[in-house]
């Protein structure tokens, strides 16, 4: 089998490389010439999937190590017999403890109060519900916007749905709903001029993609005031960032929030997996592929009220992820860059590795471990 996979998924060689032949390539400079031989496409979200990339190939499977899937024209797949899969959740743990190390990095600048902000989750999927159960955990408040979600009959008695007018009267709004063309829910600026004029945010924070928030009209509001505050992962137009926008945001970070080691090597494994079964191979990941645990920490016995055991744990993902620091590196590279797309992207291909905290092992007193059963998606293994 002749396998062309994008160079930046983790473990693709050692993965695929009983199955077939494989060629690895930047993802932004996989052509239609490079697939006439080709039965499998491996891609992550730069790559666009379409009728031209597909003109001269006999493609049988593509996979896609992403949540997201607006880069792939999946009906033109299903019209050529093409199987799909990408890696649903992957990195939904990662991206949500992102936002919740974006969001402490605010509360110390005074811009987030946890006592008197309440967040508004935008899209309840992988990463809004990973998202709710942490805040949840950490005491903090919250509502869900999530219509397309409730007219399947979804319900969940622990958190309060808003239509989306109400969600906009919140002081923290986080986007976590796909790019998608379709109405009625296109999220195509989902947030523009007048969700900017008449929201009551002052915090907006974007991790979903780019496009799904008018950047221009973002621009002014965050001109408009000092209060007016964002934090942006995924930019319009990436890899060519706005230079006025990157020079007015809080947090800036080059589409990293789901590049923990886990959230990648999640991606690789579960499109390993699908491979397998459409070919009906033997789907085993050798036990070496496996991540180590990344750390060990201990709450003391002293922190027994929720509210210490919390800045515990917030101490302890602060020592495995600190946002400020992709910050730091993306102004720098980018304000001394001659192309601002090729320092994105380098950016985006040279990122140090980053572990969860949700992979760690915490060790705790019995009486901690019992007071502390409801904090199960922040304490995975006491
Ligand atoms: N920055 C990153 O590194 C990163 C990582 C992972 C995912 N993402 C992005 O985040 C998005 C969400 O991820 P996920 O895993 O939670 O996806 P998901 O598919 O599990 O959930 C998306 C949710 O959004 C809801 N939704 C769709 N349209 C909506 C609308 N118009 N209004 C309100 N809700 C709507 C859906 O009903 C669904 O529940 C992905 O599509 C991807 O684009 C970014
Ligand atoms: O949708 C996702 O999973 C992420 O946004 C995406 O995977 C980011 O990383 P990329 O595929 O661009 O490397």
């Amino acid at each position: 089998m002749r396998i062309l996979a994008d160079e930046n998924m983790p473990l693709v060689r050692e993965l695929f490389e009983a199955h077939g032949d494989i060629e690895l390539r930047p993802g932004r400079q996989i052509r239609a010439e490079h697939l006439h031989d080709k039965e499998v496409l491996l891609v992550r979200s730069v790559t666009r999937v379409d009728a031209e990339l597909l003109s001269e190939s006999a493609l049988k499977f593509v996979g896609s190590a992403t949540i997201g899937n607006d880069h792939i024209d999946r009906h033109l797949l299903q019209q050529r017999g093409i199987a799909f899969a990408n890696a649903p959740g992957c990195n939904a743990n990662a991206v949500a403890e992102y936002v919740i190390a974006c969001l402490d990095e605010m509360q110390r600048r005074g811009v987030f109060n946890p006592d008197q902000h309440a967040i508004a989750i935008i899209g309840y999927g992988n990463v809004g519900k990973r998202l709710a159960q942490k805040l949840l955990a950490l005491g903090w408040s919250f509502v869900v916007h999530d219509p397309p979600l409730l007219a399947t009959g979804f319900t969940d008695a622990s958190v309060r749905f808003v239509n989306k007018a109400e969600a906009l009267q919140a002081q923290v709004v986080s986007l976590h709903i796909p790019l998608q063309k379709q109405e009625p829910w296109s999220t195509r600026h989902w947030i523009g001029e007048a969700e900017l004029r008449d929201g009551k945010f002052h915090l907006l924070l974007n991790t979903c993609r780019g496009p799904v928030v008018d950047n221009q009209a973002l621009l002014q509001w965050l001109h408009a005031s000092s209060q007016h505050q964002a934090v942006l992962d995924v930019w319009e137009h990436e890899p060519n960032v706005d230079a006025d926008l990157l020079a007015k945001v809080a947090i800036a970070t080059p589409h990293i929030a789901g590049y923990s080691l886990e959230g990648k090597t999640n991606g690789s494994f579960a499109v390993y997996q699908a491979f397998c079964k459409h070919f009906a191979l033997s789907a085993d990941i050798p036990e070496h592929l496996q991540l180590p645990v990344p750390a060990r920490f201990a709450l003391p016995a002293t922190a027994v009220s929720a509210s210490q055991i919390n800045q515990q744990l917030l101490g302890f993902l602060r020592e495995l992820y600190l946002p400020t620091q992709d910050d730091r590196r993306m102004r720098e590279a980018l304000t001394t860059a001659d192309d601002v797309a090729v320092a994105f992207d380098l950016l985006r291909k040279q990122y140090p590795v980053r572990r969860e905290l949700y992979s760690a092992v915490i060790e705790a007193s019995a009486a901690i471990c019992a007071c502390y059963a409801n904090m199960a998606s922040m304490l995975p293994r006491v």
